[in-house]
């Protein structure tokens, strides 16, 4: 898997009347190289006509494209990974279906974390870092003493995610993360291409 840095993650809340596409293009614009699709509360039929959407933008880009818990969307619309969590399918499983694409799994603790290393997965988010309301059935923050464990512990790529804005990143990145996801700080802002290149040149300054 090539190496990342900024991942943002679709959040439809956080820009009413602003068009899905167009918010993600200034994303990319502004530096994002992987985009997830994470839809929690349309039918099928509207997540797989966003996936196709977002596919055909993503590769104009040339952008890695994840969609988030559902394997069926992910192949039907040809993205190039899936994210799963905690409760989804076991990645076994989920490896069988879709092959050598990108799988990536939601951890909050270091043995979630060795046990996907285990597993064969291809990436890990890590977190919530801190408080986010982006996530219902959320569990506690982790802080960045769990980014610090997984980058002491851990081979596989890990993304750090929760809860991570503009103003507490340097800290994430401090504590060892090179790779970071947001949901709100991104979509939600009036300025998503500046806000991504503000991200982008914090990740630049630590190297
Ligand atoms: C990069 C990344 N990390 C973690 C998650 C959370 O996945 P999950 O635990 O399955 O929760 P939902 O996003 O499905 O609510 C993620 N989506 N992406
Ligand atoms: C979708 C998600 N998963 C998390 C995890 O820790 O697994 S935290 C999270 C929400 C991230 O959104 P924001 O950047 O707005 O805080
Ligand atoms: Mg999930």
């Amino acid at each position: 898997m090539q190496t990342f840095r900024l991942y943002a993650i679709t959040g439809e809340q956080f820009h009413p009347g602003r068009d899905l596409i167009e918010v993600m293009e200034e994303a990319i614009l502004g530096g994002v190289d992987i985009i997830q699709l994470r839809d929690k509360s349309g039918n099928k039929q509207e997540i797989l006509r966003k996936a196709h959407a977002l596919r055909e933008l993503t590769r104009k880009h040339g952008v890695t494209f994840i969609v988030n818990d559902h394997i069926d969307i992910a192949l039907e619309a040809d993205a190039d990974g899936i994210h799963l969590g905690q409760d989804d399918l076991p990645l076994a499983e989920a490896r069988k279906l879709v092959g050598n694409k990108i799988i990536g799994i939601s951890t909050h603790a270091i043995h979630e974390a060795l046990q996907a290393e285990k597993d064969g997965a291809d990436y890990i988010g890590v977190g919530p870092v801190y408080a986010t309301k982006s996530k219902v059935d959320v569990v506690d923050p982790v802080g960045v003493g769990y980014v610090r464990e997984v980058a002491a512990q851990v081979r596989l790529p890990f993304v750090a995610i929760g809860g991570i804005k503009l103003h507490n990143v340097e800290e994430v990145l401090e504590a060892g993360a090179t790779w970071i996801c947001a949901i709100s700080e991104i979509v939600g802002s009036d300025d998503v291409r500046g806000t991504c290149e503000t991200f982008i040149s914090k990740l630049e300054k630590r190297g």
